[in-house]
């Protein structure tokens, strides 16, 4: 098999599986809380046009390893490369307007606005005013017809979420699986080249899923990139074309579905032995 592996070994050799189309480099992140070392040497690459999965145990460092690529945590030492460009720490308003947009585990939707009125809203803490001005450019004059522009884009998202009958209710009194469409037409709105998707599966009936996977396939196939943080193995295996496996802090293997899946290490990782 292929699959790399990066634990004791050189982080940037550990991951190279590069081409042309790397659209996002992750080299030897380390981030300490305290005395907890959460990453402990994180490197990966992600290509342009796949939808790729990140996996591991809990703790693993799975959210860190997404707060610190989308400039929610600054890392100790490491660095994030996006489109060529070094972007480690780089604030998450920053990232978004590069191209660089994640959701979080727990949607983020303002329960007492519109859902319509959460897609006009620029996506809290990531995609501020600066990056609406980046998309829309213009002065006061322009206002009118930024604001058209953005009103389209978002019924736009509706639609393609099949959530346009929601747009006068409150967000608040949306269904969980509901919240997760939203939140990631809310990430949508500043058309971004990469997604991060942390668990958006999680509390989804399976009808939702479905819909959720199917326009996730509709994305990629019109150019966008995924990296996804998900606990169902049986999800990863299907949809992703790359599978990259955490486990306590550092990148273990990465590999195709099937390569993941004739690893030992992480068979061993996921029941809890020693993976040295
Ligand atoms: N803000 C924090 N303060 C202290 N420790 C933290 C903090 N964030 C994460 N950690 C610790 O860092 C390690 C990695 O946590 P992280 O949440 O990144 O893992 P994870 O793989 O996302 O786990 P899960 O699948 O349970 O969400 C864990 O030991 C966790 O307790």
């Amino acid at each position: 098999m292929t699959a790399e592996r990066s634990a004791g070994a050189s982080a940037v050799e550990a991951t190279r599986d590069s081409d042309a189309d790397t659209l996002l480099t992750v080299d030897s992140l380390r981030k300490s809380f305290g005395g907890i070392d959460a990453l402990n040497g994180v490197s990966f690459e992600v290509s342009s046009g796949t939808i790729t999965g990140l996996i591991g145990p809990n703790g693993a460092g799975k959210s860190t390893t997404f707060n610190v690529i989308s400039g929610v945590l600054s890392p100790d030492s490491g660095t994030v490369t996006f489109v060529d460009e070094e972007i480690t720490g780089l604030p998450s308003h920053q990232t978004a307007q590069r191209g660089l947009v994640r959701t979080f585990q727990l949607a983020r939707e303002f329960k007492n606005m519109t859902v319509l009125e959460n897609l006009m809203v620029a996506p809290e803490g990531q995609a501020g005013e600066a990056a609406w001005r980046a998309v829309f450019p213009g002065t006061r004059d322009d206002v009118r017809h930024q604001e058209e522009e953005i009103f389209e884009r978002a019924w736009e998202m509706l639609e393609f979420f099949d959530i346009d009958h929601l747009a006068l209710e409150n967000a608040g009194s949306l269904s969980g699986g509901q919240r997760k469409l939203l939140e990631l037409a809310r990430a949508l709105m500043l058309d971004p080249e990469l997604l991060l998707l942390d668990e958006p599966f999680a509390g989804v009936n399976p009808s939702l899923e479905e819909r959720l996977l199917e326009r996730i396939g509709t994305l990629r196939e019109q150019g966008h990139t995924f990296l996804l943080v998900e606990h169902d193995m049986d999800l990863i295996m299907e949809h992703c074309e790359r599978v990259i496996v955490m486990h306590q802090g550092e990148t273990l293997v990465t590999g195709t579905p099937e390569e993941i899946k004739s690893e030992e290490r992480v068979v061993e990782a996921y029941l809890g032995g020693d993976v040295a």
